[in-house]
């Protein structure tokens, strides 16, 4: 059965050991987890194997940006690995999205979510001026998020400062990845557009990307569970 809470732990660790330490301490029911660019580089693909045989649904979060037909064997590897979300670059354009997009139709047996990344949530429109972006994120993010959808993503990630617009615009099936959660009172660290998990979720937030909150608290379980509860998510 797939877990019922839209929270997706990012387990971003420098060892392999220290992220199954932390997925053991969590519940594949309460969360899923995400396996970034550390974690992957570190452990190789064998720390999908040890997730999913500890029950968890992966994000398996490399960004790739790539020429098109480099990013779509990419992420038909990530498939085959049997990984439940992947994601690439709504910025590699159109034709990037469609092979990857096509790619992942060829395949039968495996139906992996492929979703863009829009504007990192560590940025601001400062951040956009200096690489010549002329558009607030909100605006660029939009735009990109609407090529995504044309070139058929099942959906962006983007901050939730974003989710209510894109989900008027683009429709509520339209799958809205957000990190950059922050329950109140935690540490913005380096993240720029933020939300809490409840003001995410009713912005029209599909998941919720949590990292930093979660895995440094003293009490990862308890700031989850409080999460979920917040949320009133029935386990
Ligand atoms: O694709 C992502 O997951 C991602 C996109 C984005 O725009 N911003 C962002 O923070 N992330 C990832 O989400 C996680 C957020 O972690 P915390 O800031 O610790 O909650 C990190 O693993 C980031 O790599």
């Amino acid at each position: 059965m797939s877990c019922q809470s839209p929270i997706v732990v990012a387990l971003d660790f420098p060892t392999m050991e220290q992220s199954i330490e932390m997925a053991k301490r969590l519940d594949p029911n309460q969360c899923r987890v995400k396996v970034g660019k550390e974690l992957f580089t570190t452990a190789g693909p064998v720390i999908l194997d040890e997730l999913h045989q500890l029950g968890f649904q992966i994000f398996l979060d490399l960004k790739f940006h790539d020429i098109p037909n480099t990013v779509a064997k990419a992420v038909t590897a990530a498939s085959k690995a049997g990984v439940w979300m992947v994601n690439i670059h709504a910025s590699g354009g159109r034709r990037m999205m469609e092979s990857s997009a096509n790619a992942l139709q060829q395949l039968t047996d495996q139906k992996t979510l492929l979703i863009a990344v829009t504007v990192l949530t560590s940025m601001d429109q400062s951040d956009l001026a200096e690489i010549g972006i002329d558009a607030t994120p909100e605006q660029h993010v939009k735009r990109l998020a609407t090529l995504a959808k044309s070139s058929g993503m099942d959906g962006v990630v983007c901050s939730a400062q974003e989710s209510k617009v894109l989900s008027a615009d683009l429709g509520k099936d339209f799958v809205l990845v957000t990190p950059g959660i922050r329950p109140v009172g935690s540490d913005q660290g380096d993240q720029k557009r933020i939300m809490t998990p409840s003001e995410a979720m009713a912005a029209g937030s599909h998941y919720l990307v949590m990292g930093r909150p979660i895995t440094q608290s003293i009490d990862p379980i308890a700031v989850l569970a409080k999460a979920n509860a917040d949320l009133g998510v029935m386990l």
